[in-house]
């Protein structure tokens, strides 16, 4: 789905990341874990080519990124959904409006059924009218979720999605992730916490990256 060969990161003032080769194989689910400052976040946007590498090569979907024209991006990044580190919502729309607006800039029909369903799904049903100011942190991320998915992507990379929500909300944010894994979608989570990442390699077969002086390595059992 997704592969880097031999590639890096630089943002000028020397690599961040090197020598990063991995595959993303359909329907796997990854953590990708390290340090705050490592680079999870730009490996993830080199993922859904928002940056592009500085030095070897990223495929995504079979299409080597360098050289994709502005549209062919923008057809990819269709089939990825991208669950952002500080979720920015339209502070003026309600949230059914807001998690349907990649369905609305692209001039795709949006069902209200399949809306309220998705919305359902994440427990957030009771609240499409609520403007965002009026969320918790817990349902600001399952927002952010179901907006992500509202494409109906092949990839999901979520950016420290339970980030500021407690363990409760965490599971339940997890139990989502694996829900969408097991109906084959491919995952990728950045995060700092290792609970969670012990807590779902008891029901799938999570593999974990992680950073470490600039190289991506995937991570033994000794989490
Ligand atoms: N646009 C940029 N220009 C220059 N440096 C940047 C830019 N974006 C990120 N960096 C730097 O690259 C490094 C890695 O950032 P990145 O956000 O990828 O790390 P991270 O592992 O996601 O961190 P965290 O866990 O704190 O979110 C940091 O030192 C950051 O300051």
């Amino acid at each position: 789905m997704i592969a880097f060969e031999n590639a890096a990161y630089n943002y000028g003032g020397g690599e961040l990341l090197s020598e990063v080769s991995l595959r993303l194989a359909p329907g796997s689910f990854h953590f990708l874990t390290g340090p705050s400052g490592a680079g999870k976040t730009t490996f993830l946007k080199m993922a859904y080519a928002e940056l592009l590498p500085t030095a070897g090569h990223v495929t995504i979907f079979d299409r080597e990124v360098k050289g994709l024209s502005r549209d062919n991006v923008s057809v990819i990044r269709q089939r990825i959904g991208v669950v952002h580190q500080d979720v920015q919502f339209l502070d003026h729309l309600p949230l059914a409006a807001n998690v349907a607006l990649p369905l609305t800039v692209s001039g795709r029909k949006n069902d209200p059924r399949d809306l309220q369903d998705l919305l359902d799904w994440v427990g957030l049903g009771h609240l499409s009218d609520a403007l965002p100011a009026s969320l918790s942190g817990g349902e600001r991320q399952r927002a952010a979720l179901a907006r992500s998915i509202i494409m109906g992507p092949d990839v999901i990379l979520a950016d420290e999605p339970t980030g500021n929500v407690d363990w409760e909300m965490s599971l339940r944010l997890l139990h989502l992730l694996l829900e969408l894994n097991r109906m084959g979608k491919t995952i990728v989570v950045a995060t700092h916490d290792m609970n969670l990442i012990r807590q779902a390699k008891g029901q799938i077969a999570a593999r974990v990256l992680r950073i470490s002086r600039r190289r991506i390595q995937l991570a033994g059992a000794d989490l």
